[in-house]
């Protein structure tokens, strides 16, 4: 019987880091995948901007599309005043079933809602599922190219006010050109790049900040 990396990646952290500490579980995370196995978290680097991004803005509710282990939810969760919330979309069920531990395991669960399922079916029914009228900071990080259609849904069903933030990893490993041309070019938005590394190596990559302009 063989685990996956995700499982792995479970286990570094029931072993390494203390419940209930969600920095201890960011730190596992991350010395796990420098020294053992290479995995598709934001990382520490980007980490850093992304957590500079959610302390400036201050959110109450934070929309996350793309899930996959937990590791950037736990790294906003862990920042959000006490009745914020993010609610965080997962298309693929065994990576939501080891999510949903690595955020127990930091003792996050309170301030998480983890959603199985497409972006394309669930953020029409955002409003009505939450009770909320907008995001105030969206994290874009699933299949790259979703972040355009996605975001481009996000604002015909009115889940972006004035102000709301969309910061979107990997926009240029793996790269979402069309999303980068859209945001960069739309007078609707005011972007700037943050320049950094694919997580955990040295390859360039970078994150786009955008503020909806409404
Ligand atoms: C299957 N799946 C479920 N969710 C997703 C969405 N995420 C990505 O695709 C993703 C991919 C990479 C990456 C992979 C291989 C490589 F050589 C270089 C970069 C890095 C990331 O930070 C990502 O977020 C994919
Ligand atoms: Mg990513």
């Amino acid at each position: 019987t063989h685990s996956t990396r995700p499982q792995r990646l479970l286990s570094a952290v029931q072993k390494n880091a203390t419940r209930g500490d969600p920095s201890s579980v960011v730190k596992a995370i991350d010395q796990f995948c420098r020294q053992k196995e290479w995995a598709m978290n934001v990382g520490d680097e980007k980490g850093c901007i992304l957590d500079l991004v959610v302390s400036e803005v201050n959110p109450t509710f934070v929309l996350e599309l793309g899930t996959y282990c937990g590791y950037s939810t736990v790294r906003i969760a862990r920042l959000l005043p006490p009745h914020a919330k993010v609610i965080t979309l997962e298309f693929n069920p065994d990576f939501a079933a080891i999510a949903h531990q690595v955020i127990a395991w930091a003792g996050l669960e309170d301030k998480v809602h983890l959603i199985v399922g497409a972006s394309g079916d669930w953020i029409p029914k955002m409003k009505e599922q939450f009770g909320l009228n907008s995001f105030d900071l969206v994290f874009l990080d699933h299949w790259k190219d979703r972040y355009l259609p996605d975001t481009k849904l996000m604002e015909e069903c009115g889940l972006l006010r004035q102000g709301s933030i969309l910061l979107a990893d990997n926009v240029i490993c793996p790269g979402a050109p069309d999303y980068l041309d859209y945001v960069r070019r739309s007078s609707q938005y005011e972007s700037q790049y943050f320049k950094s590394h694919l997580e955990y190596t040295k390859v360039e990559d970078g994150l786009e900040k955008s503020i909806f302009l409404g």
